[in-house]
């Protein structure tokens, strides 16, 4: 089974303002490049956490999850092979770049790269914030942070993270112009959430979470005062994770979601829920996501579509 989020990779022509960027905006570090000048950032003692690739396109490259072990994951990777998931081993210069001990990877019915890894290698107090905060993000077990992808059809999506991969419903949030299912596979509320777009699948973001509210304060702060880097999503509290965020642009089209608070959820006494509002208060669009909300797309087609 997968444990938590590990990694994130992305492909961006402005892959090297990324590490201004994610520095002095986000709190974070820039570790050394990749092989082929992969711009990687660093928010705990993990090797690194999300790698920006140099490429001419904006581009979501491969989701990393970590299945805790090397029992456990050989386990999980039999049994979606028997599931009928083509799995794939990675090459000796793939598990260097990727700073993991094992990986097998898969591409989702969408097409969308996912990697399943154990032994991310980690440096202990090696993590200090690119600017300065009062805390640090909230990994460790609940790893990363989360995902949301966009896939063309939600039941599609479900039978395959749910039914196939085995992730967790949290809840959902449906109304008329929204559509999202949110899933666990650790403690935080969600690792992985889907939205559905028809014709379409990709990323929209990435939540990094905060351990203190003034990080995030702190955070509206800075990016209200930089001109090039809009808030995109105004402060707000999600009706079912209870996450206090704003959703800021990136160099990339990538949005991140940057929070603090969220519940955590526990299996034992669980039950999934359904909301038809994303947010108790705030989360107010500005004129920059009205204009084009952002995200890594890409229209589906064929077998992907589903036809
Ligand atoms: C509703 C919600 C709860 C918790 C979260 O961490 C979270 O990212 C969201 C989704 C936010 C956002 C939304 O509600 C409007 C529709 C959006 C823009 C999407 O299409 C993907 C993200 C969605
Ligand atoms: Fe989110």
């Amino acid at each position: 089974m997968i444990s938590q989020l590990a990694y994130l990779g992305i492909a961006s022509p402005k892959a090297e303002e990324w590490r201004d960027y994610a520095t002095r905006l986000l709190g974070a570090v820039i570790a050394g490049d990749g092989p082929d000048g992969a711009v990687r950032v660093k928010v705990d003692d993990k090797g690194y956490r999300i790698a920006v690739h140099p490429a001419e396109q904006d581009e979501l490259r491969y989701v990393g999850w970590d299945c805790g072990n090397e029992t456990d994951l050989r386990a999980y990777a039999a049994e979606l092979r028997g599931k009928g998931v083509e799995l794939h081993a990675a090459t000796a210069e793939e598990l260097k770049e990727r700073q993991v001990t094992e990986l097998h990877w898969f591409t989702d019915p969408f097409g969308n790269r996912h990697e399943l890894v154990w032994g991310q290698y980690s440096h202990p107090n090696s993590f200090f914030p690119g600017r300065p905060m009062r805390g640090r993000f909230v990994t460790g077990d609940l790893g990363l942070g989360h995902v949301v992808l966009i896939v063309p059809d939600l039941e599609r999506a479900n039978a395959f993270y749910a039914g196939t991969l085995g992730f967790r419903l949290s809840d959902r949030v449906k109304s008329d112009i929204f559509n999202l299912r949110f899933y666990h596979c650790n403690g935080r509320h969600h690792s992985l959430a889907v939205a559905e777009i028809p014709g379409m699948t990709g990323i929209n973001h990435l939540m990094l979470e905060v351990e203190s509210f003034d990080d995030l304060g702190t955070a509206i702060d800075l990016f209200t005062a930089d001109p090039e880097r809009e808030i995109l999503l105004s402060l707000g509290r999600h009706t079912n994770d209870l996450m206090t965020s704003i959703y800021v642009q990136t160099p990339s089209s990538l949005q991140i979601e940057y929070g603090h608070g969220g519940i955590t959820v526990d299996d034992l006494t669980w039950v999934a829920g359904n909301h038809d509002l994303p947010s108790i208060w705030g989360h107010h669009r500005s004129q920059a996501y009205i204009d084009g909300p952002p995200g890594i797309f890409r229209t589906v087609t064929g077998e992907e579509a589903g036809e």
